[in-house]
């Protein structure tokens, strides 16, 4: 029988914490949509909340950091079979407290050119790293 259930879309705040020219990344874990990639810390942006709340909330959650300044990057849209996922993607650049991987999940400090290719992640984070090259290059 074809799935006739609407397929949801997911407002995700995705962080890309940025320390010295290295991206902290964590792998999704085994019971989660796209197990086994890496992914920007993140999570869905509940009704009661703005963007830049559950980014917040997220990170401190999964990461057990506070985060000081915070700058939208990239919003980005992506159909995966079972859900619609738009990433509002901001950079972190300021944040108190050790990044850690507070579920359990493994993390890393990774160089922009490591993510995607020694650490494979979910298609539409390519656009996010491009749009993060492309930023860089202009601001230094
Ligand atoms: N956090 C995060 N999610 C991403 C990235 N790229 C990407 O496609 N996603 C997708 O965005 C969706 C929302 O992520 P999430 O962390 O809130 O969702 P989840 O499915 O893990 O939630 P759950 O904790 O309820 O299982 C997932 O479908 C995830 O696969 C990324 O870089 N970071
Ligand atoms: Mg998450």
């Amino acid at each position: 029988m074809p799935n006739t259930e609407p397929k949801p879309t997911l407002h995700v705040a995705v962080g890309v914490i940025l320390r010295e020219g290295d991206l902290f990344i964590a792998k999704r874990q085994s019971d989660q949509h796209l197990a086994g990639l890496w992914e920007f810390p993140g999570g869905k942006v509940e009704a009661d909340e703005t963007v830049l709340d559950a980014l917040k909330r997220e990170l401190y959650e999964e990461l057990g950091i506070d985060v000081i300044s915070a700058a939208p990057l990239i919003r980005q849209r992506h159909e995966y079979d079972i859900r619609t996922v738009v990433l509002d993607c901001w950079l972190v650049t300021e944040f108190n407290g050790e990044a850690h991987g507070k579920e359990g999940q493994p993390t890393t400090w990774a160089k922009i050119e490591a993510c995607a290719s020694t650490y494979p992640m979910p298609e539409p984070n390519v656009h996010i790293l491009k749009a993060l090259v492309e930023y860089l290059d202009q601001v230094q």
